[in-house]
């Protein structure tokens, strides 16, 4: 699955960008064969599966320039390094408590010559800053994830949204909801893409 299937879905988006989404794969499979943190099966599909997927939070909210963004158990680099390819003008922080995962998402933001990644080899629970908003795919249920990440939202709000959580989960969310006791709202990846996907099917945003 090449790039247009991108460009289907985010139209505006520069030549840049679409070389950058292009580099992708390339990128993916030359450092998978250096570090294994993506299955074979998902490499195959990392347009669809990853990258598309991830990009399901700029179909929820378009981050205004200057805004401060921290992708929690990143992984590889989803949802962030996506994003930070759409959004250049945003500041990313990429945290993930497996330190080889790390030095992937550094050598794929690199490769990109992306300037608005940072990396860190670090737990959530420790990350010492403030953001606009916290993202997320695919890492732990909502109430642990609230708790570890509660104290590092910055109150001002100059978004549409209320700056909070953006997560992108799978599985029956109602008795997480339930658990976490906060105003929530949740939205189908369906509504915005036609294409299928794995079991993370559910984007949940906690306004702050
Ligand atoms: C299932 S993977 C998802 C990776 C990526 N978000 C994706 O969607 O491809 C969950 C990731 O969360 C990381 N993780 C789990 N607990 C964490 C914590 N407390 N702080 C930072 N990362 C954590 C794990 O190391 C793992 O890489």
């Amino acid at each position: 699955m090449k790039a247009e299937l991108i460009k289907k879905y985010f139209p505006e988006i520069s030549d840049t960008q679409l070389q950058q989404f292009e580099q992708l794969f390339p990128l993916y499979v030359e450092w998978n064969e250096k570090i294994n943190v993506i299955s074979r099966k998902d490499i195959d599909n990392l347009m669809l599966h990853h990258v598309l997927h991830s990009m399901a939070i700029a179909k929820f909210i378009q981050f205004r320039p200057g805004t401060e963004i921290l992708d929690v158990g990143t992984g590889g680099g989803f949802p962030g390094i996506p994003l930070a390819i759409l959004f250049p003008e945003c500041s990313f922080l990429l945290v993930d408590s497996i330190g080889k995962k790390i030095k992937v998402v550094e050598g794929v933001a690199e490769g990109l010559g992306l300037k608005n990644v940072r990396a860190e080899h670090i737990r959530a629970e420790d990350v010492d800053q403030d953001f606009e908003f916290i993202i997320s795919r695919a890492v732990t249920r909502l109430s642990p994830f609230y708790y570890w990440v509660r104290k590092k939202i910055s109150p001002n709000h100059f978004h549409t949204h209320r700056n909070g959580l953006i997560l992108l989960k799978g599985g029956d969310l109602k008795e997480e909801i339930e658990e976490l006791e906060r105003k929530t709202k949740v939205i189908d990846l369906p509504s915005y893409f036609e294409e299928p996907f794995f079991e993370t099917k559910k984007l949940v945003y906690v306004p702050m």
